[in-house]
């Protein structure tokens, strides 16, 4: 039996344990609260423009309106030096363009990369904890892009997708639609033959009918209702996804607001790019479906998929959503990226008349002029690989990127020399001496990083020469335009082929000069881009003339000699 005594000595011996329980729950609490503490009071985020004093707001007055990635180029050169970090790293910092800066706008921490190594180090090395996107209402719910996995979170759907891109476009797979991208390259050249001064839009219907046919095995015509929705659904897409663009991305419970409630102008905008966007997804998916339930599909990487439908998933009914999907993300954002790099490549024609006479001496002694460059000539003309190159690095068709964000804190272990002394555990907890947080937003600013005088010298000049230097060779800019580590763009090879093409057939067969004003002289157009998520040259005026009468014949004789169709 249990006397008072006993029982009051047990019960203060049990309250002696629960205070001592209750002092150690305390204690982890306290050093928690003080770590998380001290890690926003003393871990440094990397440098950039000083936040508003109102609270909340951060930085949102000093984002630009437009061509973000200029902006954030020259923030680098004002906050680069801004550094802490090694010795070493001090003085790489000390002589670029700042590597890595930070915002932060309506609490959401946006970080901003402006150097190749940066870049490689957290978007490749650690794509791991780097390869989620932001949230991205306007677009994502209000416009519904959600089926472009490309905008998706890294979770197992987004994997789904992105297998059955793998599967479709990897190098060798993107190799097997070579016929397609000459059979339609061919047609471009006797367009631009007959009718020159509408080289864009010739080069429009070519780039939408070389993925029309690889992805769905549909052959466009003349005003083709599914360009035209793809063209309209993605531009709407690219201007809306512009990190920052709408206060709603930062402001989610916005997306409630009513279209006609003052100021909410966006959801008008959202409606109409939703209605792009269900077009999209749904009427060319209806016709191609119904080719292959009678039988009479074109080979295309939708039907690749229909007759694989495990690539996708075990689940038939989620296969064919995926491949629905997929096929819908290949077409809105394949053409228009291929078109802004050859309208790239023709521009910078423009502005380096002498790389044009070096390119077609190169072709006429390799390939010759009886006949067009083909795939097979590709190793032997390094001055056009060369040019393909530089045109990728030049100006860049997705300069921003594609925003990547921070699965978890950055815990990487660079560790530093600094000049005054700091916890054993600082730089385990941070970047090169900064910490990014978890959900921090992470845009590698391609642009800038092309830029980058101390690895492109004279940046802002078209020199292929600079990537035939084999004793110092310089980062490829495929590695740069086609994004970053798990993120990185599937459909790289298939859009390499594309711009390879036109650009080795276009020199091989005309003079592209610029028109003469009526003051006699010529006329460059200024390098004027688009901006948005996606950028490409604002229309400009030019000459494509044949170089001589055997390219002439050549043009006519390679179209006679295609197949009639498919
Ligand atoms: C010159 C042409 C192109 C350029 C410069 C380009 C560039 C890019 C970039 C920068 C990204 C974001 C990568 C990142 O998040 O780090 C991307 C993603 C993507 N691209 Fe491309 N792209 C081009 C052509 C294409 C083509 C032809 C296709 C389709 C076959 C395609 C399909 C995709 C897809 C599906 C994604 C999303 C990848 C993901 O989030 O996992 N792209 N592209």
């Amino acid at each position: 039996m249990i006397s008072l005594y006993t029982f009051v000595a047990e019960g203060s011996s049990t309250l002696h344990l629960l205070q001592g329980l209750l002092a150690i729950v305390v204690t982890v609490l306290c050093a928690q609260i003080l770590r998380l503490f001290r890690r926003s009071r003393n871990l440094p985020f990397p440098p950039g423009p000083r936040p508003s004093a109102i609270p909340f707001v951060g930085n949102i007055a000093d984002m630009p309106s437009s061509h973000d990635w200029k902006t954030f180029y020259e923030w680098g050169q004002v906050y680069g030096t801004d550094c802490l970090g090694s010795r070493d790293q001090v003085a790489f910092m000390d002589t670029r363009v700042g590597p890595l800066l930070m915002v932060e706008v309506m609490g959401q921490k946006i970080c901003i990369i402006n150097s190749y190594e940066v870049a490689n180090d957290l978007l490749n090395d650690r794509s791991l904890i780097y390869s989620d996107r932001p949230a991205m209402h306007m677009v994502n719910d209000l416009m519904d892009w959600k089926f472009n996995m490309g905008l998706q979170s890294y979770g197992p759907m987004y994997k789904k997708h992105r297998k059955v891109f793998q599967h479709g476009f990897n190098r060798r797979e993107s190799n097997g639609y070579q016929h397609v991208q000459t059979r339609e390259n061919t047609l471009l050249l006797e367009k631009l033959l007959t009718d020159p001064s509408k080289y864009d839009h010739h080069l429009r219907i070519t780039t939408g009918a070389i993925i029309m046919m690889i992805g769905l095995g549909y052959q466009v015509v003349e005003n083709d209702e599914f360009v035209r929705i793809a063209e309209a659904a993605q531009l709407a897409m690219v201007s809306a996804a512009r990190p920052g663009a709408y206060l709603v991305d930062l402001l989610p419970i916005l997306r409630y607001v009513p279209e006609w409630f003052p100021g909410a102008s966006f959801q008008k905008v959202a409606r109409e790019g939703r209605e792009l966007s269900q077009e999209l997804q749904t009427k060319p998916f209806a016709w191609a479906l119904k080719q292959f339930d009678e039988g009479t599909a074109l080979p295309s990487f939708f039907k690749d998929l229909m007759e694989h439908k495990k690539i996708a998933s075990d689940d038939p009914e989620e296969a064919q959503h995926i491949i629905k999907c997929a096929t819908a993300v290949m077409y809105a954002t394949g053409a228009d990226t291929i078109l802004a790099s050859t309208l790239t490549f023709i521009l910078a024609m423009l502005h380096a008349p002498q790389v044009q006479k070096i390119a077609q001496e190169e072709l006429d002694r390799v390939v010759g002029t009886d006949r067009l460059p083909t795939y097979a000539n590709r190793e032997e003309l390094p001055y056009i690989n060369a040019i393909v190159k530089e045109s990728l690095r030049w100006e860049l068709v997705i300069p921003l990127g594609v925003p990547h964000r921070a699965m978890e804190d950055d815990v990487s272990s660079g560790f530093s020399v600094c000049a005054f002394s700091l916890p054993e555990d600082y730089f385990l907890k941070t970047y090169n001496g900064y910490f990014i947080p978890k959900g921090t937003t992470i845009i590698a600013n391609q642009w800038g990083i092309s830029h980058d005088e101390q690895v492109f010298s004279d940046p802002f000049a078209f020199r292929p020469e600079r990537f035939l230097d084999k004793e110092s060779p310089l980062p490829d800019p495929s590695t740069i335009a086609f994004g970053w580590g798990r993120r990185i763009c599937p459909g790289r090879f298939l859009a390499e082929n594309s711009l390879w093409l036109h650009v080795a057939t276009i020199l091989a067969c005309f003079n592209i000069t610029p028109v003469v004003g009526d003051d006699g002289k010529p006329i460059i157009p200024p390098r004027e881009y688009t901006s948005g998520m996606a950028s490409r040259p604002l229309p400009f005026q030019c000459r494509i003339d044949p170089r001589n009468d055997a390219a002439v014949e050549l043009i006519k004789q390679s179209v006679a000699a295609l197949p009639e169709s498919y």
